[in-house]
């Protein structure tokens, strides 16, 4: 029966049957037989009988009658991306089903779809039940109805029990209602951004099992895909093996024959649980010693090609070589896809199903309140990322970050007492987690996101205690910084090093690490059409100048250690531009950098130099364009806001705009997202080894390698300071300066100790106190 009304056979509706309002549109997809056969419904819009929240939208019906028992399974197909809208639909269902219970398809449905108040819950993630009208559902099977990209989930439940269970794509839900098969209900879904549910026909037969993953050997050089050989199970999860190409290794390629004494080692050892290395290029273990699979470097042998992905570590450079299980899952093989419903499009959900994911935010962190300015400097000045003082000097890095610190607290103090009394940063940093996580939500990612600050509260330090309390498995690591800098994301990223280095539970956890991500199209997109609103306030839009202003870094981070963040700077504003360009907005536009602090050189042009040199040269119209963080800060709201502006005006700039920084703006937030999403196969499968230059995705302890990959040459990266040069040489310059700041130093610290000196003389440290 082709039918206008999508009534079950055996299922009463209350008198409503769905196809008043979802009129069946009967085409290709919509075979439909009568009398226990099958039908299918495909209504333009979902709007429920008693649904106060129409919701436009495509609803693809196709059931099957299994007779009188009505012993249907009911799959739902999701294909969503707004999960919200697809549960506030569901949410007005039950008054559908509202005396449904004769039919086990439609209590399924009912079951499962009427608990508007769990739905609601949903974003507040977690495992623990919740309960509605005696129906108890686990938040983890029901995010399985949200199961978006062709991973099928089960969601079954007896009629008027109280049990779900899931179950992965074809394969079958074994729970039984009193009359044989449960009644199921599944989601899955693609990609349409558009929400559609597909309510399918199921097939009471078994989907064949999916292929083995094909068995790949070695590749000569490079990376060594082995996941069908050999997993990392555990605590290291996925991987491949990889060739060493560490510093310490230096570079080596596999030769001929290596592979396949590698692969000799083993299929020896497969079926035994665990192969450790205790050290990269020695031996393997599988609880004994295999024997010497590698040479030492230099020696013409092979340096141990093998390097535990995710699981390595570098620690003063040796490598500790986590677990290898020597049996393969398909598990853990992230980077393959044909294993895959849909060919690895929705390769997330695999983690997302027995893995708790958490989305690790990194940023700067701000004072909150005046109080707050002056340890706030401290932490920042007491950073070896930040003040990059000589290893031999390191002792004096305390004091020297109090005595920074005081000096510079008064001027700090100001500014922020000038945008309100503190930094806005930790609020818009926990939006910007909460907005993340319900984006991740909304594409099935059941992930919790944490907020970890460099400098102040919720430190880095508090958010790895709370990914431990909620036993994160399979962590990423965002910072939010859309480039990369030694002094930003580097910092905050060997202050993580640190913590993962000692802690048991850190190191189990599968991780990966987004470095920069400033060339997503997400970002660029969402920075150019911020770009176009500001620039269409302007009378003259045609007739603005564009001037990206940068938070600056001290040039030697670029030039002697090897720091990314100029060439990044300029690639992103370059990506910008021509997206602006295929808009057809073509003002010039300038790039300079802001907020230098100290005596020593810093990247150039600088804003204040270049607002003047403008106006100067005629320009009338700027729009300031802050590209360095994403979130309102005292570089926006005071230094750009009213220095900036100030200078402008003065240096004659008639029309001044600013754009705002992107916090939570909707494409932004949806594109970390997806920069999550692609990340989550690649959790636990990279090595520090594996890095190639502009990695996207890098695990921990790989701060140095990655800085190694932007140098060409690959060079070892210099100390920050060259040890010791004769002559007038930039090193020497430098040196000067610091013995010079070093004998000041001395000289604070004996006026502080003795209140003795020409500081108390000229009457300025008591005022300091
Ligand atoms: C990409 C952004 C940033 C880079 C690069 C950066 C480098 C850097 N910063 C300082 C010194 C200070 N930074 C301060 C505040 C501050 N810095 C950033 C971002 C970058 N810093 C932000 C977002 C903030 C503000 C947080 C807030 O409270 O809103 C401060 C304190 C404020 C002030 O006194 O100006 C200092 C000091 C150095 C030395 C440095 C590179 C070496
Ligand atoms: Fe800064």
């Amino acid at each position: 029966m082709m039918g206008r009304v999508l009534s079950f056979p055996g299922c009463v509706h209350g008198g409503k049957p769905l196809g008043e309002v979802l009129p069946v549109i009967t085409g290709k997809n919509c075979a439909a037989r009568s009398g226990g056969g099958e039908f299918s419904v495909k209504p333009r819009a979902l709007t429920w009988p008693g649904c106060t929240r129409p919701r436009s939208g495509i609803i693809h019906v196709l059931r099957r009658e299994d007779g009188p028992a009505c012993r249907s399974r009911l799959w739902l197909q999701q294909r969503t991306i707004d999960r919200r809208a697809l549960l506030s639909a569901f949410s007005c269902a039950p008054s559908l089903h509202s005396s449904s219970s004769s039919c086990s398809a439609c209590s399924a449905l009912q079951a499962s779809i009427c608990c508007p108040s769990s739905l609601g819950n949903l974003s507040s993630s977690g495992l623990a039940s919740s309960s509605s009208g005696g129906n108890t559902l686990r938040r983890r099977s029901i995010w399985s109805l949200n199961d978006q990209e062709g991973f099928m989930k089960c969601v079954s439940m007896r009629p008027g029990g109280s049990h779900l269970h899931r179950s992965k794509w074809g394969t079958k839900c074994r729970k039984k209602d009193g009359r044989g098969a449960a009644p199921t209900l599944s989601v899955g879904g693609g990609k349409s951004r558009k929400w559609m549910v597909d309510v399918r026909h199921f097939s009471t037969s078994q989907p064949p099992p999916p292929p083995p993953p094909p068995r790949r050997l070695l590749p000569r050089g490079g990376l060594f895909p082995l996941h069908a050989s050999v997993g990392l199970i555990g605590d290291v999860g996925g991987g491949y093996v990889s060739q060493c190409r560490t510093k310490l290794w230096g570079e080596r390629r596999v030769r001929g024959g290596e592979e396949e004494q590698m692969m000799r080692v083993v299929e020896e050892e497969r079926g035994r649980r665990w192969a450790t290395s205790s050290s990269l290029g020695r031996r393997w273990r599988v609880g004994k010693r295999i024997g010497k699979v590698g040479g030492e470097q230099g020696r013409g042998g092979w340096a141990m090609a093998a390097t535990a992905v995710g699981g390595g570590r570098s620690s003063g450079g040796r490598w500790n070589l986590k677990a290898f299980a020597l049996s393969p899952t398909a598990e853990s093989d992230p980077l393959s896809s044909q294993q895959l419903p849909d060919g690895g499009n929705n390769r997330s959900s695999v983690a997302a199903d027995t893995e708790n994911i958490g989305v690790l935010l990194l940023n700067l962190g701000g004072p909150e309140t005046l109080d707050d300015v002056q340890p706030f400097l401290y932490n920042l000045f007491a950073d070896p990322d930040i003040i990059r003082l000589p290893r031999l000097l390191r002792f004096l890095q305390k004091p020297l970050a109090g005595l920074i610190s005081s000096f510079r607290a008064p001027k700090s103090t100001e500014a922020y007492r000038s945008i309100g009394g503190g930094s806005p940063l930790r609020k818009i940093t926990i939006e910007q987690a909460e907005a993340l996580r319900e984006a991740l939500w909304s594409k099935n990612v059941p992930a919790q996101t944490y907020v970890g600050m460099r400098y102040w509260h919720p430190f880095t330090e508090e958010a790895i205690e709370r990914i431990k309390q909620d036993k994160i498995t399979r962590l990423v690591v965002l910072p939010l910084y859309p480039q990369f800098s030694i002094s930003t994301s580097g910092s905050s990223l060997r202050l993580l090093e640190e913590l993962f280095r000692e802690d048991e539970f850190l190191v189990k956890i599968k991780h990966t690490v987004i470095p920069s991500w400033y060339q997503r199209t997400g970002y660029v997109e969402s920075m150019a059409n911020l770009i176009e609103e500001e620039l269409g306030k302007f009378a003259d839009p045609t007739d603005v100048t564009i001037f990206f202003s940068a938070h600056g870094v001290p040039k030697a981070y670029v030039l002697e250690a090897g720091d990314p963040y100029e060439a990044e700077m300029e690639e992103c504003v370059e990506l910008i531009t021509l997206e602006l360009g295929r808009r057809g907005i073509r003002n010039p536009h300038v790039l300079a950098y802001q907020s230098r602090v100290g005596p020593v050189e810093w990247l150039k042009p600088y804003t204040d130099d270049t607002i003047r040199e403008l106006g100067e040269r005629g320009v009338r119209s700027l729009l300031a364009v802050p590209i360095s963080f994403v979130s309102e800060h005292i570089e926006t709201l005071e230094e750009i806001d009213m220095e900036y502006r100030e200078l402008a005006i003065e240096s004659g700039i008639r029309n001044w705009g600013r754009v705002p920084a992107l916090g939570c703006y909707p494409t932004f937030i949806e594109d970390l997202a997806d920069a999550v999403l692609e990340a989550l196969p690649y959790v636990g499968a990279m090595a520090a080894s594996n890095l190639e230059a502009r990695q996207a995705l890098v695990p921990l302890g790989s701060v140095e390698e990655l800085l190694a990959t932007y140098d060409t040459q690959r060079r070892e990266i210099p100390p920050p300071i060259p040890i010791w040069e004769w002559g007038w040489t930039k090193s020497a310059e430098t040196w000067n300066g610091r013995l010079a700041m070093l004998a000041v130093m001395g000289l604070l610290l004996m006026e502080v100790s003795t209140g003795r000196g020409i500081l108390h003389w000229w009457g300025i440290l008591p005022l300091l106190k």
